[in-house]
């Protein structure tokens, strides 16, 4: 049996940072006869370059038809200017919600040797190891209407809409309730139902779906709070569900809990568990081209991809322990270099932990 692997690289440091996590997809497809075959196809800006548009139809067939895509990451500033449909960001957008891939899982795991790269103290994030389960094709991302106006006075207004409907709350809140009973079985619902209508809704909900999780302690928080909260004291936090935006954002400020946006994998699932996996940060444009890259999260990416989507726990358990290996024998990109700590490029850290291997 064969399982079609998509391989998206995208833009920006996306190819750099795949290219390694494909060679390790590569070496564990040997070492556990997975039967992985590979293909690549184009999104984003390397898209619109090619075929003038983000997605296109080839690739969304690909997607389709793949067990697990791998993406690298999209956009980058010599497309900003475009308009919104047609940006770099709408390929991405697209293939979440055509796939309908709502449940995006963004664990902030902090590798013990990189408690001094976090810009929080050591006490604060060691041992840390959170789960951000992030509402990923509805509410404001999605709501309709959307766009920009002119009033009567012939002032523009810009506008979008912040809605979730119940299945919609539902199902995210299940996966969050199921990934809480897994773990540490407390479960934190972020929003911000003291302003917003929808987020009442949400609240209820998942008060509602506790019934039926009798085993998991469910608390609630704003969101403001818990932007707070998750640099103050992160630990306190399990399994945090939200949705799309307010898990954009929470999600980024977690990353830098364990060191860098650079560690920080994710993977996105639709109700069949396929799903597409990607680092949970961007086309890094600063830094592309350098060879500077960190290739961890999309190399963690990959050990998802085995875990969720082809339940190969053996040989995502291998690539994650291999990373913490290279970790311990002291290679750090830059983003999470620190004193007395060896330097490497990207190609070099794949190459660590492929040897890890
Ligand atoms: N999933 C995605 O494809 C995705 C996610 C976020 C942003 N974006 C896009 O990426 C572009 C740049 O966005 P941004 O600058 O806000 O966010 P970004 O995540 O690309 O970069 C933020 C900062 O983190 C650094 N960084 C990011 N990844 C790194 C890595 N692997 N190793 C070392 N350093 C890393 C960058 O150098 C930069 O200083 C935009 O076009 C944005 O829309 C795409
Ligand atoms: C690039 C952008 C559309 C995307 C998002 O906002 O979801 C990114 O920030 C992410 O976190 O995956
Ligand atoms: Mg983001």
């Amino acid at each position: 049996m064969s399982r079609k692997i998509l391989m998206l690289p995208g833009d920006g440091i996306g190819p750099e940072i795949v290219a390694e996590a494909e060679k390790v997809l590569n070496k564990v497809n040997d070492q556990f006869s997975l039967g992985l075959s590979f293909e690549t196809a184009l999104v984003g800006g390397a898209a619109i370059e090619e075929d003038d548009t983000p997605l296109p139809e080839s690739t969304l067939e690909k997607a389709k038809e793949a067990d697990a895509i791998l993406l690298g990451a999209v956009g980058g500033p010599q497309w900003d200017s475009l308009p919104m449909a047609k940006r770099p960001e709408k390929g991405l957008l697209g293939l979440r919600s055509n796939l309908q891939l709502f449940a995006n899982l963004r664990p902030a795991i902090l590798y013990p040797q990189l408690a001094s790269a976090s810009s929080l103290k050591p006490e604060v994030v060691s041992g840390l190891d959170i789960m951000i389960v992030r509402e990923l094709t509805g509410g404001i991302y999605f709501g309709q209407p959307r766009g920009v106006r002119e009033l009567e006075s012939g002032e523009r207004q810009g506008y979008n809409t912040y809605a979730y409907t119940e299945s919609e709350i539902r199902r995210i809140g299940r996966v969050a309730f199921e990934a809480a009973q897994q773990r540490g079985k407390k479960l934190c619902s972020v929003d911000k139902a003291n302003v917003l209508e929808v987020t009442v809704m949400w609240r209820e909900i998942m008060e509602d779906l506790k019934r039926e999780y009798p085993d998991v302690e469910l608390s609630h928080m704003y969101v403001d709070n818990a932007a707070m909260q998750l640099v103050r004291a992160p630990k306190q936090f399990d399994v945090i569900v939200t949705g799309n935006m307010f898990g954009d954002i929470l999600s980024d400020e977690a990353a830098m809990l364990t060191g860098s946006i650079g560690m920080l994998p994710s993977a996105s699932l639709n109700a069949q568990k396929q799903g597409m996996y990607e680092p949970c940060h961007g086309s890094a444009p600063d830094i592309a081209g350098k060879g500077i890259a960190n290739p961890l999260a999309t190399i963690l990416s990959a050990a998802m991809v085995l875990r969720y989507s082809l339940g190969e726990e053996k040989a995502a358990e291998a690539i994650e322990a291999a990373v913490s290996k290279v970790l311990d024998q002291g290679l750090r990109t830059a983003d999470i270099m620190s004193e007395g700590a060896e330097k490497v490029s990207t190609r070099a850290m794949g190459e660590a932990v492929l040897a890890a291997l």
